[in-house]
């Protein structure tokens, strides 16, 4: 089946958390329409830019592109941005069940509300190995009341201005900003604008709901957990999990995980949904929605004081929960026993040039102004640095615990090239930030792939004696996993998918900083690339005058 959709990005002003600020929206919503397919169905949309004076492109973010890779939505790596007044096609077909998500992938817009989520359900006569009554989704994100231009622009600037914490978290586009603060002007801020009430989720009493939940935050991480509720940990990027029961669910940007819930709680009154920062000493309050039990009003307020989540800076129940996900038994993809190639990528922040910057083994990334899918496919090399990047970081010399001087720290746009269906593995090592005692946590997402998630330690990665301790038995699939502070995360996945991929932390404002990779796979299998993703850098000349 054709599951056809026809969009139109625009600027509108809304007021998510009751400030009102310009939000990017899809046919007049943001969060935008939620995609709803079954396995094997082929997606169409239609995307039309309206946007006025701004470029736009959207990735389907866990859908990985075979046969597709001009529709993954990179801008820089997979097309040429989609100009004011435009229109693209993106057409893929979603070759397996589960949650995914969709958002911006120009500069920092994601951020700006262009984002969604995609469900695709198993073929006729198949049934899921959990079971539940309803089907409910919800993303996280975290929201602020600057522009995206005004963060990027003081991002790039000397000296250097972070974006800080962002104003609210919100529970499917919706929060709530306090607007007695001083110093925010009263006309821009509505505490009964209906817009900011709060998401609410009606459950019938004694029935169970698998709520799908997916971040897109800017920054934070998050500690979800619902007052009074178990949650049992069903699926995660779209891989059935062994099912495991928390209180609150940590969830890293790019990632999604579907939870089962049994309403089996006093029934007289609604309880407490709330979405709490971690990883960060955060000034950002949490975000608040209603689980609403039948029939009592959708958005009475619980009697109680919302969680106030766990402790930021505990590390130990996150490295936990992470070590927790495991395949299925009865789904489990065994991963090739050894790898062919090892990359130990190093991530650091760094001055380079005056600019604050993240780089891997000290090469800072930036996207380059032809799209490296055309560049390859049609042999434009000098668009882009051909000195490849490198394959690890002087492990014995270098303290990960320390601030750092890496005074060879560059930038580059130069790529990883693999052998076509070779096994590569992927090392991601933690480290100290420029700042004194303080290692960031990071969510690495993959395009056009899904990894097996070998492993996570803490400290310095030693290949003889972790790589001893792969789980090769039964480790989950993924395409977004979080590297711990002072951690390390080992990936394994097979480079199968012909095309060129983006490999890169889920924070939008450190891969605008350079924090991310490209890897190029089977280029001679692409075909003939459509048009439509060209117009820019050099691509022109393949479009006729
Ligand atoms: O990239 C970042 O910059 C700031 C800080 O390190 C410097 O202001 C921060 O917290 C980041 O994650």
């Amino acid at each position: 089946k054709v599951r056809y959709h026809k969009w139109e990005v625009k600027y509108e002003y809304k007021s998510p958390d009751c400030y009102k600020r310009l939000v990017i929206t899809i046919n007049g919503r943001s969060p935008g329409p939620t995609i709803n397919a079954q396995q094997g169905d082929t997606v169409i949309v239609e995307l039309k830019n309206s946007l006025l004076t701004e470029n736009v492109a959207i990735h389907w973010h866990g859908i990985r592109q075979h046969g597709t890779p001009w529709s993954d939505g990179t801008e820089g790596v997979t097309q040429c941005p989609i100009v004011p007044g435009d229109t693209f096609v993106y057409k893929f077909v979603v070759d397996r069940p589960g949650t995914y998500l969709y958002h911006a992938h120009y500069g920092m817009q994601r951020e700006s509300g262009l984002y969604g989520l995609i469900r695709v359900s198993l073929p006729d006569g198949e049934s899921e190995p959990f079971s539940y009554d309803y089907d409910r989704s919800v993303i996280l994100t975290d929201w602020y009341h600057k522009s995206t231009y005004e963060q990027a622009t003081g991002l790039a600037s000397i000296p250097f201005v972070w974006v800080g914490e962002p104003q609210s978290i919100l529970i499917q586009g919706r929060g709530k900003f306090n607007c007695s603060t001083p110093g925010i002007e009263t006309s821009l801020c509505n505490a009964t604008n209906p817009e900011c009430s709060p998401f609410s989720l009606t459950v019938v009493p004694g029935k169970t709901y698998r709520l799908r939940i997916g971040s897109l935050t800017a920054l934070s991480a998050l500690s979800f957990e619902i007052e009074g509720h178990n949650m049992t940990v069903v699926e995660a990027d779209g891989h059935n999990v062994e099912p495991f029961v928390v209180q609150n669910l940590f969830i890293y940007s790019g990632e999604t995980y579907s939870v089962l819930i049994k309403a089996d709680q006093d029934s007289s009154r609604n309880y407490w949904a709330s979405a709490h920062v971690v990883s960060r000493n955060s000034t950002t309050p949490n975000g608040l929605g209603i689980i609403n039990y039948y029939p009592n009003h959708r958005l009475r307020s619980p009697p109680t004081i919302p969680p106030i989540g766990p402790r930021w800076n505990d590390v130990a129940p996150r490295i936990a929960q992470s070590q927790a996900i495991k395949a299925l038994k009865g789904y489990i993809h065994t991963p090739p026993e050894r790898p062919d190639r090892v990359i130990v990528m190093l991530n650091t922040q760094n001055r380079i040039d005056g600019h604050v910057r993240w780089s891997v083994n000290n090469v800072s990334f930036g996207l380059p102004h032809t799209p490296y899918l055309v560049a390859l496919k049609q042999n434009l090399l000098h668009t882009f640095e051909q000195t490849p990047p490198p394959e690890g970081y002087d492990a014995t010399n270098y303290d990960i615990y320390s601030v750092a001087k890496n005074v060879n720290a560059t930038t580059s746009n130069s790529i990883y090239h693999l052998k076509f269906n070779s096994t590569v593995d992927l090392i991601l090592q933690n480290a100290n930030t420029m700042t004194v005692n303080n290692s960031e946590t990071h969510p690495w997402h993959l395009h056009g792939h899904d990894f097996w998630v070998l492993g996570y330690g803490t400290g310095k990665f030693n290949i003889s004696i972790d790589s001893e301790k792969y789980n090769l038995v039964n480790p989950i699939m993924k395409n977004t996993v979080p590297i711990h502070p002072y951690g390390w995360t080992a990936l394994r996945f097979r480079a199968n998918n012909p095309g060129v991929w983006l490999f890169h932390c889920h924070i939008e404002s450190h891969f605008f900083m350079g924090m991310g990779v490209v890897f190029e796979e089977g280029m001679e299998k692409v075909n003939r690339l459509p048009t439509s993703i060209m117009g820019c850098g050099e691509t022109k000349r393949f479009l006729k005058p």
